[in-house]
């Protein structure tokens, strides 16, 4: 269960942004969709402890991550957020094997111990990277660098996955492919998600629950699972629907204001 209610005022000179985000969601994978600049990537930082709210709280689970009126404020280590960046953020100067195993290891201690090496090996075979082990990411595809980036994540062993847009440094042939390798993770693993995109097809093929950004508020929640079923039904009692898209597709982009 993630449980999100918060203010927050960022200020840049004379430019400032309010946003307020309140959701609550019991599901495997949520997404945060909306347009450039409606304050998604804000809330995820707030979830990952690297931008204060001014008020409110964050749970994950059994856990208070931050509680304004309780002053709490975990520091962003002892949330156990596995964090996706865009870009992915890999170190370029070090191994895939040292940038799966950076968050297990600090400057006193340089290698990680030997329970968490042995994690590191399976993760790394489970993303088919073994082979990469001692390669750097600039010899790496767009597709193998973002499995780097999600055994990173992962390493720590976190409660929850926080992806900020996981597919948008990806062509859009490899984007398919490895939205179904992300669900299987999310089912292997176990492991709550809440993903930030643009892209509708990305919410789709993923997410259980939708939540709708607009300039600084959700303005929409979306059960995927709703959907699909009153679309299901709709296609049979109405089967002339345009073929081009499934009724379940049709329903979901017409939810979400997408273009046909
Ligand atoms: N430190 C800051 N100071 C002032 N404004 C900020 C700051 N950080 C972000 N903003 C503004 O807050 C708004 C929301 O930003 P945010 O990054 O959350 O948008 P987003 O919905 O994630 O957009 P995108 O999908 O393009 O990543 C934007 O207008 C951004 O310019």
């Amino acid at each position: 269960m993630i449980d999100v209610d918060i203010r927050l005022h960022v200020q840049d000179g004379k430019r400032h942004f309010d946003l307020s985000a309140c959701f609550q969601a019991e599901a495997q994978v949520v997404a945060l969709y909306g347009p450039s600049g409606a304050g998604k990537s804000l809330t995820l930082q707030a979830l990952a402890g690297l931008l204060r709210p001014s008020a409110g709280h964050i749970r994950i689970g059994e856990r208070t991550l931050f509680d304004a009126a309780a002053g709490i404020d975990l520091p962003p280590r002892q949330r156990k957020l596995g964090y996706l960046f865009q870009d992915y953020a890999l170190f370029p100067h070090l191994s895939v094997r040292q940038n799966v195993c950076f968050g297990l290891t600090d400057w006193l201690r340089r290698r990680p111990q030997a329970a968490d090496a042995a994690r590191v090996d399976a993760l790394l075979e489970s993303f088919g990277l073994s082979a990469l082990a001692d390669s750097r990411p600039a010899t790496l595809s767009g597709g193998q660098r973002q499995r780097v980036a999600l055994a990173r994540a992962l390493a720590c062993e976190p409660r929850a996955l926080l992806l900020d847009e996981p597919f948008a440094a990806l062509n859009p042939m490899l984007r398919t492919s490895l939205r179904q390798e992300l669900a299987q993770i999310g089912r292997q693993w176990g492991i709550p998600m809440v993903m930030i995109t643009h892209d509708v097809e990305d919410v789709i093929a993923l997410a259980d629950l939708a939540f709708v950004y607009e300039a600084g508020a959700i303005v929409q929640r979306i059960d995927l699972h709703t959907a699909t079923s009153q679309e299901a039904a709709r296609s049979q009692l109405d089967p002339s629907r345009a073929q081009a898209r499934t009724p379940r597709q049709l329903r979901l982009r017409a939810l979400l204001g997408a273009p046909d």
